[in-house]
């Protein structure tokens, strides 16, 4: 059984339109895949209809089963809040292309943190405030400890997302979605959080479904990929197949243009 396995996941707006049509696909534990596409393309209602979280009004119909280890196996189309509420975190989580999106404003960075891992692990006190600094630091953050008594807006966009990816991880899940979690950011930034990314997926043997637009981008953290066009699947398989010979005319254009924008790509096609 796999971890995820989608089938047939339509999404329509609440006027009826047809947002995501027919999108299959199974992510084992541990594997990696890419979603890309252009803007609208329709890979965060994708990724928001398996975390069971639909704008109000849109609906869901096929099938997204989730199978995470020492969890309920669940049908995430038609399940109640309360189902999905104790497979959110630990059974799949997701990171965010503007990390302020997870963070309150209004509340010091390791305050947020503090509550999630306390959750998780049952701790307190000091015991608690240690594992927050454990856990900035297994992002990689410098001065832990300063960083812990910030408040979101004191620190830069860079470690925003290092403390949105800490929030992620904090309940150990078994499937991380990373929607555009590098677009925002500037490109030495965008090269050290995918970095970042890439060694705690391994690390912590999480599955990884990377959303992105950019080829490039993918091809850096990811070996297969699905390419959505207008919220369906044009083309699926391994990046290196995609990248040198593209069969749909649309992921066609995607690799030409990667190849225009950027070079790491040529790696690939060695
Ligand atoms: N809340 C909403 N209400 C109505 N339509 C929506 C809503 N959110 C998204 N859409 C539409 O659904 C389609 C798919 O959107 P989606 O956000 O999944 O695309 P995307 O590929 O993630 O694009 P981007 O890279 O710009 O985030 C688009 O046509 C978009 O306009």
């Amino acid at each position: 059984m796999s971890l995820l396995d989608v089938t047939g996941l339509g999404v329509r707006s609440g006027q009826g339109r047809e947002l995501v049509s027919d999108v299959s696909f199974t992510l084992e534990a541990g594997a990696r895949l890419g979603l890309i596409g252009e803007s609208g393309s329709g890979k965060s209602l994708t990724a928001l209809a398996i975390m069971g979280l639909l704008p109000t009004g849109m609906t869901a119909s096929g099938s997204v089963v989730l199978d995470a280890p020492g969890l309920p196996r669940t049908q995430i189309t038609g399940a109640t809040e309360r189902d999905l509420n104790g497979l959110r975190g630990r059974a799949v989580t997701v990171v965010f292309q503007e990390p302020l999106t997870a963070l309150d404003p209004l509340m010091r960075v390791g305050r947020q943190l503090a509550e999630p891992l306390g959750r998780r692990h049952g701790l307190r006190g000091a015991a608690l405030r240690r594992a927050v600094v454990a856990a900035l630091e297994e992002v990689r953050l410098t001065e832990p400890d300063r960083i812990a008594r910030a408040y979101p807006h004191e620190i830069s966009g860079g470690q925003r997302q290092r403390v949105a990816i800490a929030m992620a991880l904090a309940c150990e899940p078994a499937l991380l979605i990373a929607d555009e979690p590098t677009t925002a950011l500037d490109v030495t930034v965008q090269a050290e959080v995918l970095a970042l990314l890439d060694g705690l997926v391994s690390a912590r043997g999480m599955a990884l479904l990377f959303i992105s637009h950019d080829l490039a981008v993918i091809s850096r953290i990811t070996d297969h990929v699905l390419v959505l066009r207008d919220g369906r699947a044009v083309e699926a398989g391994a990046v290196r197949d995609i990248v040198n010979a593209p069969r749909h005319p649309y992921t066609r254009s995607l690799v030409d243009s990667a190849r225009e924008l950027d070079s790491p790509l040529d790696r690939i096609t060695l």
